[in-house]
């Protein structure tokens, strides 16, 4: 066993995630209720949920830039209340990759020197032989010197989830990541999604109203909408 698959072991015996009576409120509105929750190392999971039921607010909490109303979430047995805020940034940067829908690349920036400049601003050390690594196993290292504006949008998530997998994350986060896309390309981008997660060793959790992903991943969680509009039936 390496050191670092002792640390994570170490750090992994807690779940990697868990929720006990979470509530967010914003402006007295409730608008995540979730009793218990628990995510184990290795266990892919689903956030499902129609537009507005909290996934992304439930993701903003769990990566520690949102406080919650009420309730305790621990992310590899540390209580998020409890690290300092200047520590929080360093918290999220070590052990969460994230992957936005639309991607966060900077257009003025090649490939290869977004991925740098992500690895600067999460702290790890330059580590191109690894970048090279996750782009040739992604299919676009001959990518690299592209900006953003010159990829198609699949080859620009390909980019984005380099880039969330260079520290190593144990948590890799998506946010719709299959949405805009047709049956064959959603299952090509999970795929990715799958390979990547196993090449980094991290646990994916996906948030998404993507109800094709149900037959996926056997561990779930469904949000409902907890309150409507004037004029929405419900
Ligand atoms: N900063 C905020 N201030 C007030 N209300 C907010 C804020 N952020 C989110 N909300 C409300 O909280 C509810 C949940 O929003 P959230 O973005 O978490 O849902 P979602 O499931 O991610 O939706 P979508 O799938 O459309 O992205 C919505 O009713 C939204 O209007």
């Amino acid at each position: 066993m390496t050191s670092t698959e002792i640390k994570r072991s170490v750090e992994t015996a807690a779940p990697l995630i868990e929720v006990s009576n979470l509530k967010h409120a914003f402006q007295e509105q409730v608008v995540l209720d979730i009793p218990r929750w628990q995510i184990e190392d290795g266990q892919h999971s689903l956030i499902l949920g129609p537009s507005g039921s909290g996934k992304t607010t439930l993701l903003s909490i769990l990566t520690g830039l949102l406080k919650q109303s009420e309730g305790i979430v621990t992310v590899l047995g540390e209580t998020l209340a409890h690290i300092p805020s200047r520590q929080k940034d360093r918290f999220r940067a070590q052990h969460f990759g994230v992957v936005f829908q639309d991607n966060h690349l900077i257009s003025s920036l090649t490939v290869r020197e977004n991925i740098e400049i992500t690895q600067q601003i999460t702290g790890g050390k330059a580590d191109w032989e690894w970048a090279k690594h996750l782009l040739n196993e992604l299919g676009i290292f001959s990518k690299v010197s592209k900006k953003p504006n010159a990829l198609s949008r699949g080859e620009a998530q390909r980019v984005a989830l380099v880039c969330a997998a260079m520290s190593r994350p144990q948590i890799l986060i998506a946010d719709e990541p299959t949405s805009a896309l047709d049956d064959h390309n959603t299952e090509k981008v999970i795929g990715l999604f799958n390979k990547l997660a196993r090449e980094v060793n991290s646990t994916l959790l996906i948030a998404t109203h993507d109800q094709r992903l149900k037959r996926l991943y056997d561990h779930q969680l469904s949000l409902n909408l907890l309150h409507t509009e004037k004029g929405e039936v419900s």
